[in-house]
């Protein structure tokens, strides 16, 4: 796809805290208005050779996080090293399997590399004239007043500063740039940690580089408490991450012995563990993460300081969103910019706000709701079979039912929009299943009549 080109040529030399994957797409987006943007970034360049990857390998990326790349011409470009992942596939104790497709034929998410998505967004970002990068560079504090930045060179632990007229803080969940506005009247801020961690495992690759298990699934192996899942990788491996309490009798803190953490996942996840040959090494290795929401606002420091991605609204990953609303703040952003053109900062930070914290306070949620659903939800019957009727609804009643997941994965209605959509949704199904024992009883008259009357009476 061609590669747009600059509609809004201003002179104005913009700054980029964070080069991760919010900030380097915000970065093309800004420069391909006509801004200069330099971007500050503290780990070293990833496209060189050395770099330490963090920790989360691959990512899921749907129809939002696809709206945004296209808006700077790389979806396809990103398309060719994604795998579609058309639904879920549960792993039961014993190691038999059940499908719940995430929504009709032809609807995916998609697994692809955060590493390599990150590195493709810097190369568009550096080959669009105006972009300046800069790596190993630590944001360390920021002077609000005389708008400077601290910065660290990593390399030689040398501190400068930096003027800035305008700052993106697009730094990540730890966001230097939002500590800053911490510190100023009025600001609300939390952070809540889940009780849980997670870890990062491998599903090694069989011979020939073939995918040991069904190829276009998110896997979850959903254990009431805990869980753990897989995302395919194109060299044939699986990204597994357990999520996990990390105090208790099933627990990190129980797990202290290469012996302790085989017997577990033997007993546990017995159809993982002959395709996890390097278990025991990598479950001591790898690092344990944690899991918080950052909730904040505002996220505007008058008209020269924003915050975007994971800085301003940090969520738990359960429902693979987290990127995604990412992304959309970008297009979002780019809307308000076409709306009132370039130089209307303040108006464009106050919108754009507006906005996006309710949307993203509501996907806050949702990231908690979809942990029930993944973790235990999905392992029960009468989900599958509720989650079966709702697909029946939504074709009898085409544009007047979407299912929550379809419109939060596959559609860019506002997260608020769909969470109170879902809600009242999930009401009216607590109402009908009672009455629904099997797929098949949906189509008798008694509960057809019921489903009329419920829809007769959203409207
Ligand atoms: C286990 C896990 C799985 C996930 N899965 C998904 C998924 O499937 N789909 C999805 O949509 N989302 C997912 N997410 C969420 C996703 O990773 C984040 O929402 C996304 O990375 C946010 O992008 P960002 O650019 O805002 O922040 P980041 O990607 O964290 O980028 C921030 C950048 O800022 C840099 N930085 C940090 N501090 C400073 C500083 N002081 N000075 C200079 N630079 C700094 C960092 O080095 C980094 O490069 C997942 C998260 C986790 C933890
Ligand atoms: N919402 C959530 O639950 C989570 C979201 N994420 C998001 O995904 C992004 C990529 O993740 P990943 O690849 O794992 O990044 P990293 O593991 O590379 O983490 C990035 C940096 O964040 C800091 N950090 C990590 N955990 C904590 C913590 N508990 N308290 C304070 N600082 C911490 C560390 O900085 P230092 O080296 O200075 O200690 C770390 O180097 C993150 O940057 C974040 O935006 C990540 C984890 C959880
Ligand atoms: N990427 C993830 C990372 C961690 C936990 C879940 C996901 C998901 O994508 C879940 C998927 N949306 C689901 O509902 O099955």
């Amino acid at each position: 796809m061609a590669t747009p080109t600059p509609s809004h040529p201003t002179t104005e030399r913009l700054t980029v805290m964070g080069a991760g994957l919010v900030g380097s797409l915000l970065s093309l987006y800004l420069a391909h208005r006509g801004h200069a943007v330099e971007v500050f970034e503290r780990r070293g360049d990833p496209r060189r050779a050395g770099f330490q990857e963090g920790r989360s390998i691959n990512l899921a990326l749907s129809d939002r996080g696809w709206k945004a790349l296209g808006g700077v011409g790389v979806a396809n470009d990103i398309r060719q090293v994604g795998i579609p992942m058309s639904g879920r596939v549960m792993h039961d104790v014993h190691g038999n399997l059940t499908r719940q497709p995430y929504g009709h034929d032809g609807q995916a998410i998609y697994s692809v590399n955060r590493g390599h998505l990150n590195r493709r967004l810097l190369d568009l970002a550096e080959a669009q004239t105006g972009v300046t990068l800069h790596f190993g560079q630590q944001c360390t504090g920021i002077d609000l007043k005389t708008k400077e930045l601290h910065l660290r060179d990593t390399a030689t632990q040398q501190e400068h500063h930096e003027p800035y007229t305008r700052l993106f803080g697009t730094d990540g969940a730890f966001s230097a740039v939002r500590s800053a506005l911490q510190r100023t009247d009025r600001f609300d801020y939390s952070q809540d940690f889940l009780d849980y961690g997670y870890k990062e495992l491998t599903i090694a690759a069989g011979p020939g580089g073939a995918w040991q298990l069904e190829k276009n699934a998110l896997h979850i192996w959903p254990r009431g408490q805990y869980l753990m899942i897989a995302l395919p990788n194109l060299d044939g491996s699986f990204n597994a991450t357990l999520f996990f309490p990390f105090e208790g009798p099933e627990s990190f803190a129980a797990l202290q012995t290469p012996a302790d953490v085989t017997a577990f996942f033997d007993r546990v996840f017995p159809d993982a563990v002959p395709l996890m040959p390097a278990l025991t090494e990598e479950f001591f290795a790898h690092p344990t993460g944690s899991l918080l929401t950052v909730k904040c606002f505002p996220w505007k420091h008058g008209d020269d300081v924003l915050l975007l991605g994971d800085a301003a609204h940090a969520i738990v990953p359960f429902y693979g969103q987290g990127m995604n609303a990412g992304f959309e703040d970008c297009t979002v952003l780019n809307a308000l910019f076409d709306q009132h053109g370039d130089s209307a900062w303040d108006v464009i930070f106050a919108e754009f706000q507006a906005q996006r914290k309710p949307n993203n306070d509501a996907m806050a949620d949702l990231a908690l709701y979809n942990f029930v659903e993944m973790r235990d939800r999905v392992a029960d019957p009468k989900f599958l079979l509720q989650k079966k009727i709702e697909a029946k609804i939504s074709a009898q009643f085409p544009g007047q039912w979407v299912p929550l997941y379809s419109q939060v994965t596959f559609s860019d209605t506002p997260y608020a929009e769909a969470w109170a959509a879902g809600q009242r949704q999930d009401a009216i199904m607590a109402r009908l299943m009672p009455h629904i024992q099997a797929e098949a009883d949906y189509d008798q008259p008694e509960v057809q009549a019921l489903v009329q009357q419920e829809m007769a009476a959203r409207h």
